[in-house]
């Protein structure tokens, strides 16, 4: 990684503090890198582990951070796209890395600490999930596609999880049907709803999500509206059903 001074500009003044980018052609083991669009505005991470169906080991992670940097500091970059491939998103955690730690080994040493860093980006970034994303919202570690702003999930996308915990309450969820069962079991869901339309609003104002929404969908298998016959389901989009109390016997 080498250092450049960067210009400002209307969108992002970075007082001419020193960035650290990638030189051109860096190569990563475990991810494709690269912008997109026809502004080249956004930044696409695909996770390139395919012998271990993206499972998220720590060199995986650490380059994962490392782009996200990148991309965050780069002034031009509007919205982040994490992708895997049609297979998996990702197998999850490694567990083959992790079969051998003590539970004192990861509680001592914040085990998956660094998985936070996709939460903690500045900018908007969306899930484009096929295949594999086993427990992709169980738990506060789960999967990076926990932190992300947007999860566009295709049809073909497998082994749906249960939405319950942390599931991340700044998720907006966009599920083609056969995944929309899934939904109907969280308990966050209304809160999620409520804060849906004032949260799409403040997306679409940044710069790039727009077409980094339709990078996002070239990666799936099945782009928005391929199923026909209004087989799409948008989530959120109602506002949650009011039970009538059934009258007192
Ligand atoms: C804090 C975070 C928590 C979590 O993330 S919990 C979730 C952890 N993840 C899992 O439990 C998923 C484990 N993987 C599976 O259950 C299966 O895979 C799948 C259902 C996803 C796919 O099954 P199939 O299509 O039959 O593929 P395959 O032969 O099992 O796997 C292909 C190669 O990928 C490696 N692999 C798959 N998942 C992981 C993983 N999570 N960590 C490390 N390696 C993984 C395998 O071992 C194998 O490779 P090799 O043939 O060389 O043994």
């Amino acid at each position: 990684y080498y250092t450049r001074s960067i210009p400002c500009s209307p969108a992002h003044c970075c007082n001419d503090v020193p960035v650290s980018l990638p030189p051109a052609g860096t190569q990563f083991q475990y991810l494709v890198v690269e912008k997109k669009g026809a502004k080249q505005n956004v930044g696409v991470i695909q996770l390139n582990r395919p012998k271990a169906l993206n499972a998220l080991c720590d060199g995986l992670m650490n380059e994962m951070n490392q782009a996200l940097d990148f991309f965050e500091k780069d002034p031009d970059v509007g919205a982040i796209v994490i992708t895997g491939s049609e297979k998996a998103f990702a197998a999850g955690a490694d567990i083959k890395e992790m079969q051998n730690r003590t539970f004192q080994e990861c509680y001592g040493g914040s085990f998956l600490a660094h998985w936070n860093r996709v939460s903690l980006v500045r900018k908007p970034v969306i899930a484009a999930v096929n295949g594999y994303a086993p427990r992709m919202f169980l738990g506060k570690y789960c999967t990076m596609v926990n932190f992300c702003v947007i999860v566009s999930a295709s049809s073909r996308q497998t082994q749906m999880p249960v939405l319950t915990g942390n599931c991340g309450s700044l998720n907006i969820l966009f599920m083609q049907r056969a995944n929309g069962k899934c939904l109907s079991q969280s308990s966050r869901i209304n809160s999620i709803q409520t804060l849906a339309p004032s949260l799409q609003l403040w997306l679409w104002s940044f710069l790039g999500v727009e077409s980094a929404y339709s990078e996002a969908e070239k990666k799936k298998d099945r782009p928005w509206g391929s199923e026909g016959g209004g087989g799409i389901r948008a989530y959120p989009l109602q506002p949650p059903a009011v039970s009538t109390p059934s009258p007192l016997p």
